[in-house]
């Protein structure tokens, strides 16, 4: 072959396995729910030690017939960082597999576990939005989501209590995940001399909580729709209170405000809308050194950082597309969105991260 034909063949074959990768990325989500729903990572976490493929196999309860299939989901697993395999101890002639920082995060005991995050998102009523991308480029429905369901995504779970229950235990996981970060003494300075906050949009509560048991002297409120926070309101603590309402209408007043995971939920419109109640909250409240802290992605300079997270980034912007009809911001759209509600000044942190702590001055 000659050399121009054959560097074009090459590039063929590169083209041909570039798109092959991508029809087929869904195989490491699917292999890794499998992965879990059959307790792979608790079974090897639990024998202590690296786990031979034959004790791995004699643990799981699956069919007899099924044994000789285990190495080869436990391979395409490791391939993707989720397993790795070690020496068993005294034997160099045998390995066994050991568990990832990955697949820690993923043990259902794990206070921080990301499963119940992977067994919403790989359930049909969350993967059937996707088959509706491109009927939704063509009609006028808000997003994906309601064009599959037929009902938008946050009033989906206020009627349905089951999956309102798995996303807010989701939610928590990952709250827990960012209390664990936010309040190490290098970062809790950011709540340091504030005498409110209230967690707009707070969920069940877990980072507030975290939050007032951080910090006595701070009053505490968890903000969110009626049926979130029903039920929680004995949960509250001297200075922790739960409080249901709709964060489109009014906030409770208040020296400074949490937006975790909110903005990103919705448009531009609602945003400022949004950024326009907390503004007026911390004004309410008399105190003029209020902000809000917001805790959110800043899409990344696709020239600047790994490849890895700007490519979670841009999943996240998909997910909000196809759930919510909302977005990911890159700082020059943040910087839009604070000064057009009013806001005067902010500071990007990007300590959480593909996420960044965003504080905002009134
Ligand atoms: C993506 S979750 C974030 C939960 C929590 N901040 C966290 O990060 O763990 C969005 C939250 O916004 C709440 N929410 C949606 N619409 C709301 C509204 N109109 N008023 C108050 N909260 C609302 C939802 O109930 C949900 O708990
Ligand atoms: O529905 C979701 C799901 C997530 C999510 C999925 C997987 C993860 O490992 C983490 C998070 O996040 C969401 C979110 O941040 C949001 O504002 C609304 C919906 C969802």
């Amino acid at each position: 072959m000659e050399l121009q034909s054959e560097m074009q063949a090459a590039k063929l074959l590169k083209a041909q396995s570039h798109i092959w990768n991508h029809i087929f990325n869904f195989i490491n989500s699917m292999s890794l729910k499998c992965a879990v729903d059959l307790s792979i990572p608790e079974t090897i976490y639990n024998y202590g030690q690296p786990m031979p493929l034959s004790k791995l196999i004699a643990s799981l309860q699956i069919h007899p017939s099924k044994s000789s299939f285990i190495h080869r989901l436990m391979r395409i697993l490791i391939h993707s960082g989720f397993f790795a395999t070690k020496n068993v101890a005294n034997n160099e002639l045998e390995v066994g597999y050991v568990l990832t920082d990955s697949s820690m995060l993923l043990l259902k005991d794990n206070p921080l576990s990301v499963t119940p995050f992977l067994l919403a998102m790989l359930d049909p009523i969350f993967t059937k939005p996707w088959h509706q991308l491109s009927p939704w480029f063509r009609n006028d429905d808000a997003t994906p989501f309601q064009t599959e369901h037929g009902i938008i995504f946050f009033e989906f779970f206020s009627r349905e209590p089951k999956f309102n229950n798995l996303y807010n235990d989701a939610m928590a996981s990952d709250a827990r995940l960012v209390c664990n970060l936010l309040l190490d003494d290098k970062y809790k300075g950011v709540f340091e001399g504030l005498e409110s906050l209230v967690d707009v949009g707070g969920g069940t509560g877990t980072l507030a909580k975290a939050i007032a048991k951080s910090f006595p002297q701070l009053e505490c409120i968890v903000f969110d729709q009626p049926h979130v926070v029903a039920g929680f309101e004995f949960e509250g603590t001297e200075n922790l209170k739960y409080v249901g309402g709709d964060m489109f209408e009014a906030i409770p007043p208040s020296n400074a405000i949490l937006l975790k995971w909110i903005l990103h939920d919705w448009e531009d419109k609602e945003c400022l809308k949004i950024l326009r109640k907390c503004k007026e909250a911390i004004m309410n409240n008399g105190s003029n050194g209020g902000k809000v802290i917001i805790i959110d992605m800043v899409i990344k300079d696709e020239k600047k950082g790994d490849d890895e997270s700007l490519q979670t980034q841009l999943f996240f912007d998909m997910l909000m597309m196809v759930l919510l009809a909302g977005k990911e911001r890159n700082e020059k759209e943040w910087a839009k969105l604070i000064f057009s509600a009013g806001f005067s000044d902010y500071k990007i942190t990007p300590i959480l991260g593909v996420r960044s702590l965003i504080e905002i001055y009134p």
